[in-house]
């Protein structure tokens, strides 16, 4: 692994608003190897969808930049994918279509018979040819979710950004799809920026913890480094020491270090609204 491989130098970003420019993030620093699995966790509004967004090239940074692979990032690109949290895919296309759409845009040139076995192939990764020819409302949405990151798979891009792929699926479906990216994951070796509110699922998934501070101007508080050996398994890893260890660093930073105190008004406001981002007991 080289550390050279995408790097964040001094990254800082000021939002235009009617009161005046707003510093969301400032002096986010941070390199990253080939084939690592980083995770971002931070109070929500820290930020995270911010770095993340920079790093797909969707908002360009005030201060600093971001290198991949020696050239900088300056807009979209299909060497970085993005998997959003609700699945974008085309409504009116079917799964397999929805896939092939991707891989017809960025391979180019691919016969027909090598185009069909590509979009097989990632298909079969996350389990789905058995729904090729349904449309996304025929779908649950943990399918939804598998083909969208078939689909980010299929442009075979260098870097797989996930902006909590995961948070509004229930928890069953939701440790399927994480054993199926630590798979996809060991067998591709792609590099993955993911951000979660869910503290397991960073240590279970993660090769480094990157955890923020609150905003405003917020930058990296800590990096925790998660040596469990791979595969993992969730359920010997329940009573894994290390396993809980890792899990108390990660909820001492956020809920001592970096506790965030909300008036209980606006927590009434947030509750009432439901959650949409799939928060849970032990979710930041
Ligand atoms: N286009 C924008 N204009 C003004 N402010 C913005 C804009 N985008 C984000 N912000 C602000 O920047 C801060 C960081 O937002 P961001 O969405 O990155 O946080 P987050 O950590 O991903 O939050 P969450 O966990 O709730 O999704 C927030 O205060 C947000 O209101």
């Amino acid at each position: 692994m080289t550390a050279k491989h995408l790097e964040l130098t001094q990254v800082g970003i000021d939002f235009p608003t009617p009161k005046g420019p707003f510093n969301a993030l400032t002096d986010v620093n941070l390199k990253i190897a080939k084939g690592e699995f980083v995770s971002l966790i931070g109070h929500s509004g820290c930020g995270k969808s911010t770095v993340l967004n920079i790093v797909a090239g969707l908002h360009q940074a005030t201060t600093g930049g971001v290198i991949l692979d020696g050239s900088e990032v300056r807009e979209p690109g299909p060497e970085r994918a993005v998997v959003f949290q609700n699945h974008s895919l085309l409504p009116w296309l079917s799964v397999y279509k929805n896939v092939e759409l991707a891989v017809k845009q960025t391979q180019q040139g691919k016969s027909k018979k090598a185009l069909r076995d590509w979009v097989m192939h990632n298909l079969e990764l996350v389990h789905m040819t058995h729904a090729l020819d349904k449309l996304p409302a025929e779908i649950s949405g943990g399918m939804k979710q598998r083909v969208g990151i078939a689909r980010a798979l299929a442009m075979e891009p260098k870097v797989l950004l996930m902006d909590e792929p995961f948070g509004a699926l229930d928890a069953l479906t939701r440790a399927h799809l994480q054993d199926s990216l630590m798979e996809i994951h060991a067998d591709l070796g792609n590099t993955v920026i993911m951000i979660t509110h869910d503290v397991d699922e960073a240590v279970l998934l993660s090769d480094r913890i990157v955890m923020m501070t609150n905003g405003p101007s917020a930058t990296i508080g800590e990096i925790l480094n998660i040596n469990l050996t791979r595969p993992r398994d969730r359920i010997a890893l329940a009573d894994n020491p290390e396993y809980n260890h890792y899990r108390h660093e990660v909820l001492t930073f956020l809920y001592e270090k970096q506790r965030k105190v909300e008036p209980v008004s606006a927590h009434r406001k947030n509750t009432s609204k439901g959650s949409s981002k799939g928060k849970k007991p032990d979710a930041a």
